[in-house]
């Protein structure tokens, strides 16, 4: 099993209360997951209080954009020391290339490439409207096939579909899935779950976890549940 698979995802917009939370957790249990909402908010000083914790961060800001923008967007998320960041594998081949191409400079202080397939809100209705006309499921394999070629270090996906990315793409790229909710933990808009065990078994490397952790009444002790299950 990969060392320390669970992501806690930090969905905040109150610096105050991410803090406090992360305060309560445990770098050697788990590492941190900021996106969008908290970049835009608070901007890289979060991902130096974060750093100063010794938390790894996942900086997870599905980067989307002509291949040079973002080259240089990965290069900017390298430079402040992220252990992973993503692009959405839609960009295309060129645009993931570039990305990659941009971190050699970083050498093993790289940070890991992911590329996010079909986002686990798609249904194959809403892929249609976008002129897709195959299931998620096959679009996601087209995606994860363009995003290994372009050499990039994995997916995110659903951990539906873990065991066949894995079976296809091999023990090396890989697999990192939201959708993760233990026994007796509320759905949420999530829609297709599995538990963290099952998501290990299916294959998932990473497990992405928001929720079940952030609004637990105890933070740290749902943490430590989740770690004690897949132990
Ligand atoms: O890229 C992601 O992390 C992501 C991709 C996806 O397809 N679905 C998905 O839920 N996520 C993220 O995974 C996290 C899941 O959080 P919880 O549903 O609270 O466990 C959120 O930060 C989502 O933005």
């Amino acid at each position: 099993m990969t060392n320390k698979p669970i992501l806690v995802a930090l969905d905040y917009d109150n610096r105050n209360d991410a803090l406090q939370l992360i305060d309560k957790l445990d770098p050697n249990m788990c590492r941190l997951k900021v996106g969008k909402e908290m970049f835009t908010l608070f901007g890289p000083q979060i991902v130096t209080d974060i750093h100063s914790r010794g938390f790894d961060l996942f900086l997870d800001l599905k980067f989307h954009d002509i291949p040079n923008t973002v080259a240089k967007a990965v290069s900017a998320a390298a430079e402040l020391g992220v252990w992973m960041t993503n692009v959405h594998a839609s960009g295309g081949l060129a645009m993931m290339e570039a990305a990659k191409r941009a971190l050699e400079q970083y050498g093993d202080k790289a940070p890991l490439l992911i590329a996010v397939t079909v986002l686990t809100s798609m249904s194959d209705d809403e892929l249609q409207l976008l002129g897709v006309n195959v299931p998620a499921a096959e679009h996601v394999q087209r995606l994860a096939a363009l995003t290994q070629r372009a050499g990039l270090d994995g997916v995110v996906c659903s951990a539906q579909e873990a065991s066949l990315l894995k079976e296809k793409f091999g023990h090396e790229f890989k697999l990192i899935t939201p959708g993760i909710r233990p026994i007796g933990s509320d759905k949420g808009d999530q829609h297709r779950v599995m538990t963290p065990p099952q998501a290990l078994a299916a294959g998932s490397d990473y497990l992405v976890i928001g929720r079940p952790i952030t609004k637990a009444f105890d933070p740290l002790k749902a943490l430590q549940e989740i770690h004690q299950s897949i132990a």
